[in-house]
C-alpha cells in the first residue's frame, strides 16, 4: 500500500474533464454500434425479401435476429451507460490496469476493450473490494452522469494510509450508495449496478444450478439483486438461457410494471415476467379469493380433488349402456363397460389421450353387438332348418367353416366403427361417458356442481364445509388461486384433440419434417460437424448438430409468425408446457403449495432463485417456512443466503417496524437500516374528510424539483379501501400498472407488496393485521404517517401524535 495514483493529485475539475472525454468516447462508440445494427436491419441480409431456399431463409433469420437483439440491447442501456472505473495497484514498477465499467461491454474500432460489462469477471473487484480487503484495487471511482454528462465523481482510495474507522465499514461505496438511496421515487425501480453491495454481489453471481433461496427483510434489495442475477446469468450462460429463457414470477401486475425497466437498463430484453395468475396461457386472473378458500385451493389436497374430478368424468354406468342407432338398440353390458373403462385408465396417458382408446373400444363393442344382432336375425330361418334335422351336407360344411371365423374381420370392424361414429346418438353417449375436456371445462363443471363436490370431496379429504366453500356458480371469474388448479388439470387431461387441431398438427409436423431435412442439409453442407477426430466427432457432432438444428428450427418457427419476430419470452409465455432455463420467484413467500407445483413444472432442472421474506407472508396459503414449500422438490439441495441490510427505510421508521415484527414474527430479526435520515413516524387523529388535506401536505413535502419524482401511497385495509378512494378522487386505485405513474395511489397492504414510496400514509392501522402491517410500514423511503379514529393499538404506542 502507499502508492499514490498520479491523477489523485489532479484538480477535481481536471479529473472531471478527463472522465468526460472518456465517457464521450464510450457514447460515440454506442452510437456507432447502433447505426451499424440499424444498417444491418435496413440493408444487410436481414433486409432482403422473403422466399428462397431454406438455407437462405435461415441466414436471413439469423441476421435479423441478431440485429434486432443487438439494437434492443444498445437502446436499453443509454442511461448511465458508464458508471464506474477501477484502478489496480501498480506492481513491479508497471502501472496497474484501469478498467471502465458499464451496463454492457464495448470495444473500440481496434477491438480494444473500451467498457467492461459489469457482469464480467474483470468487473468483480468493483463490487467486492472493501477497505479491509481491497484485493489488488488501488481505487474505485463512481461516475455520476446526467444524460451523457459527467456531473460528479466519487472516489474510494484503498491504498492511502490512515483511513478512519468509519471507512473500514463493510458497506462499500457509501457516498455513492447514500446519494442513490436519497433520490426521490419515480414509480419505477431502477437498477443499482453502480452500487451493488458485497452481500448482494454474492447472490447475483451464485452458480446457475440448484435452488438459491434469498431470505431478507423489507428493503434489503432482494428484488434488485434477483433482477441483476437474471442479467448476470444471461450474460454468463447465454447459450443455454437465451434459448430456454428466464422467467421472473412476481406478486401482481403492478409490481411487474414497477420492475420491468430494470432488465432492459442492464442490456437484457428477453426475460418473461408473469404473476401466478398469468402462469396458465389464456387466463389472466387477478381476483383474490377469501382467505378460507385461498387456503383450501392453495393446499395439496386440491391435486387429489382434481384427480378425482377427472376420474368422475370417466363413467361406466352400473346398468351398462343402451343406444338407439339406425333402428336398432345397441347394448354394452355392465361387465364390458367396466372392462373398457379400466383398460383406458390403465393406459399411462392423460385423460384426453386415454379417451381415444375408450372411444375405439366402445365403438368396437357396439359394432360387435350390432353384428351379433344381425346374425341373430339372419340366423332365424336357418335355425328352423337346423331344428327340422334335415341339414344338407353342403350347408353343414359352410356352417362349420363359419364357426371358426370371427364375427367381423378387421376391415368390417373398421368400417362398422366409422359408421357408428358418424351417428350423433352414438357420439353423444360416448362423449357423456368419457368427454373430451379442457381444464376450464373440468373446473367450471366441478365447482358449479354441489353433488359432484359431495361425491369426490371425501376422497380428497375435504370436510362437508370445505366442499360447500368450493361451490360457485358457473361463469364466475377465474381467481389467482384457480390458476395452479387449471395447470394441474391440464397436466391430467392432456391436450384436447379435435379433428381440426389434429389436421393442423399433422400439417405442421409434415412441414417441420421438411424443414428439419433442410436444416440437416445446411449443417452437413457447412461441414460444421466434422472435426476429423473420431471420438470428438461422435460426441460433438451429435451435440453440435442438435444445437444447430434446434436453432435452425427455432428460427424457422419464428419466420412462420407472418413476419412477426417472437422473442423466446413471448413464445414461452404462450406455451403451457414450456420449460425455462432458470426461474426467479420474487415475493416467493406468497406462493401456495399448488402454485409451487405449477412453477416446478416449468423448471424440471430445478435451477431456481427464490426470493422473499417469511415475515411478510400475507397469503394465508403462503409459506411459513422455506422448507415446508421447497423440500419436497429439492430436499437437501437448497442453498440459503440472507440479506441483512435495509437500503430503503430510514432507522426511525425501522424502529417502529421492529416493534411490529416482534409481535407478528418474534423469531425473525429486522434488517439493519443503512440510512439514519428523515423524520420519525407520526400519528394523526382524523376523519376521512381530513385525509385530502394530509395528502396535500405530504405531497408538498416530497415533491422535488426533478419532474416526475415523488410518490405517495395511502395504504388502507380492504374494508376501508372504498371510503378512502371516495375521499381522494384524484388518486389512482390499487393493482393497475397506471397507478405507478400517479403521484398518489391508494393500495391495500397486499397490493403494496414489493413497492416503495417517498411517503406512506397508513389509514386505520388497527384494522390491518399481522404481517400486513409490517409490510405497509416498511414501504416508506422517507416519511410515514399513521391515521386513526380510535386509539392506536399498543404495538404502535411509540409513535408521536401530531396535529394535521
Ligand atoms: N446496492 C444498492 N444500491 C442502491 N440502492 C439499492 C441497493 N440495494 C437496494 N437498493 C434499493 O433499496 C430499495 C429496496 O430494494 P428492493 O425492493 O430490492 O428490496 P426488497 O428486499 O425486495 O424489499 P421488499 O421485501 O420490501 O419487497 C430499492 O429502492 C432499491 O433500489
Amino acid at each position: 500500500m502507499g502508492t499514490r495514483q498520479a491523477d489523485d493529485v489532479k484538480s477535481p475539475e481536471a479529473a472531471l474533464r478527463e472522465e468526460q472525454d472518456y465517457v464521450t468516447r464510450v457514447y460515440d462508440r454506442l452510437d456507432t454500434e447502433r447505426d451499424e445494427a440499424e444498417r444491418t436491419l435496413r440493408e444487410g441480409p436481414a433486409a432482403t425479401g422473403g422466399g428462397g431456399v431454406f438455407q437462405a431463409r435461415l441466414e436471413r433469420a439469423v441476421a435479423t435476429d441478431e440485429a434486432v437483439r443487438r439494437l434492443d440491447r444498445l437502446t436499453g442501456v443509454e442511461r448511465g451507460l458508464c458508471f464506474g472505473r477501477i484502478d489496480h495497484r501498480a506492481e513491479g514498477g508497471r502501472p496497474g490496469d484501469t478498467f471502465y465499467l458499464g451496463r454492457i461491454g464495448l470495444r473500440d474500432e481496434h477491438r480494444e476493450p473500451l467498457l467492461i460489462d459489469w457482469r464480467a469477471a474483470a468487473a468483480r473487484p468493483f463490487y467486492t473490494a472493501t477497505h479491509t480487503s481491497p484485493g489488488t484495487l488501488a481505487r474505485r471511482r463512481h461516475l455520476h452522469l446526467r444524460l451523457r454528462e459527467v456531473v460528479r465523481i466519487d472516489d474510494e482510495v484503498f491504498d492511502l494510509d490512515g483511513l478512519s474507522a468509519a471507512d473500514q465499514s463493510t458497506i462499500v461505496g457509501e457516498a455513492a450508495l447514500l446519494a442513490t438511496l436519497r433520490r426521490g421515487r419515480t414509480g419505477r425501480m431502477s437498477d443499482v449496478v453502480a452500487t451493488i453491495q458485497e452481500e448482494q454481489d454474492q447472490v447475483i453471481r451464485a452458480g446457475l444450478p440448484g435452488v438459491l433461496v434469498v431470505q431478507g427483510g423489507p428493503g434489503t434489495g432482494k428484488t434488485v439483486a434477483a433482477l441483476h442475477r437474471a442479467a448476470y446469468l444471461l450474460y454468463t450462460h447465454r447459450d443455454v438461457l437465451e434459448r430456454r429463457g428466464v422467467l421472473v414470477v412476481g406478486p401482481n401486475a403492478t409490481f411487474l410494471r414497477y420492475i420491468e425497466q430494470v432488465l432492459p437498463g442492464l442490456g437484457e430484453t428477453d426475460v418473461a415476467l408473469a404473476t401466478v395468475g398469468e402462469l396458465f396461457p389464456g387466463v389472466r386472473a387477478t381476483v383474490i379469493e377469501s382467505p378460507e378458500v385461498a387456503v383450501l385451493k392453495g393446499g395439496l389436497r386440491m391435486a387429489g380433488l382434481i384427480d378425482a374430478a377427472v376420474r368422475l368424468r370417466q363413467r361406466a354406468p352400473e346398468e351398462g349402456v343402451e343406444i338407439e342407432s339406425d333402428g336398432m338398440v345397441l347394448r354394452v353390458d355392465p361387465a364390458t363397460m367396466l372392462e373398457i373403462r379400466d383398460r383406458a385408465r390403465e393406459l399411462r396417458a392423460p385423460h384426453n389421450v386415454q379417451r381415444r382408446l375408450f372411444v375405439h373400444e366402445m365403438l368396437r363393442a357396439l359394432a360387435l353387438d350390432r353384428a351379433e344382432q344381425y346374425e341373430r336375425i339372419t340366423d332365424e330361418p336357418l335355425q328352423e332348418i337346423l331344428d327340422s334335422g334335415a341339414v344338407p351336407q353342403w350347408l353343414q360344411e359352410l356352417l362349420d367353416e363359419a364357426e371358426d371365423r370371427p364375427l367381423l374381420d378387421d376391415a368390417d370392424l373398421k368400417s362398422a366403427k366409422e359408421t357408428l361414429w358418424q351417428d350423433p346418438a352414438v357420439r353423444a353417449t360416448i362423449d357423456a361417458l368419457w368427454p373430451e375436456l379442457t381444464p376450464q371445462r373440468l373446473l367450471t363443471d366441478l365447482f358449479g356442481d354441489r353433488e359432484a363436490l359431495r361425491r369426490i370431496g371425501p376422497e380428497a379429504g375435504l370436510s362437508p364445509a370445505e366442499e360447500a366453500a368450493l361451490f360457485r356458480p358457473p361463469g364466475s371469474e377465474w381467481t389467482v388461486s384457480d390458476v395452479p388448479l387449471l395447470d394441474e388439470a391440464a397436466e391430467l387431461l392432456g391436450a384436447p384433440e379435435d379433428s381440426a387441431e389434429r389436421a393442423r398438427r399433422r400439417a405442421a409436423e409434415r412441414e417441420r419434417e421438411a424443414e428439419e431435412l433442410y436444416a440437416r442439409e445446411v449443417i452437413e453442407s457447412s461441414g460444421i460437424v466434422q472435426t476429423g477426430i473420431p471420438e470428438i466427432d461422435m460426441v460433438d457432432a451429435r451435440e453440435l448438430a442438435e444445437r444447430h438444428l434446434e436453432d435452425a428450427l427455432d428460427l424457422a418457427e419464428r419466420q412462420h409468425d407472418d413476419g412477426l419476430r417472437l422473442t423466446t419470452a413471448q413464445r414461452a409465455a404462450a406455451d403451457r408446457e414450456w420449460t425455462y432455463g432458470h426461474v426467479i420467484v420474487d415475493e416467493a413467500q406468497e406462493l401456495s403449495e399448488m402454485a409451487w407445483r405449477t412453477v416446478m413444472r416449468k423448471i424440471p432442472t430445478r435451477s431456481l432463485t427464490v426470493v422473499g421474506d417469511i415475515a411478510q407472508t400475507g397469503n394465508p396459503a403462503g409459506a411459513r417456512s422455506w422448507g415446508s414449500m421447497l423440500d419436497r422438490y429439492v430436499s437437501g439441495r437448497r442453498r440459503e443466503h440472507r440479506l441483512m441490510v435495509n437500503y430503503r427505510t430510514p432507522a426511525a421508521i425501522m424502529r417502529l417496524a421492529a416493534d411490529v415484527l416482534a409481535e407478528v414474527a418474534p423469531d425473525q430479526t429486522p434488517p439493519e437500516p443503512v440510512r439514519d435520515d428523515g423524520p420519525p413516524p407520526v400519528a394523526v387523529r382524523m376523519t376521512p374528510d381530513t385525509l385530502p388535506a394530509l395528502v396535500r401536505a405530504e405531497l408538498d413535502e416530497i415533491t422535488t424539483d426533478r419532474v416526475g419524482e415523488g410518490r405517495l401511497a395511502v395504504i388502507a385495509s380492504t374494508a376501508q379501501h372504498a371510503a378512502v378512494l371516495a375521499a381522494l378522487p384524484n388518486a389512482e386505485a390499487g393493482a393497475t400498472p397506471e397507478a405507478l405513474d400517479s403521484p398518489v395511489v391508494v393500495l391495500t397492504p397486499e397490493e403494496s407488496k414489493g413497492l416503495e414510496f417517498d411517503s406512506v400514509i397508513v389509514v386505520d392501522p388497527a384494522g390491518i393485521t399481522g404481517s400486513d402491517l409490517y409490510v405497509a410500514i416498511t414501504r416508506a423511503t422517507r416519511r410515514l404517517t399513521l391515521t386513526h379514529h380510535n386509539d392506536l393499538p399498543p404495538i404502535l404506542s411509540s409513535v408521536t401524535e401530531s396535529a394535521l
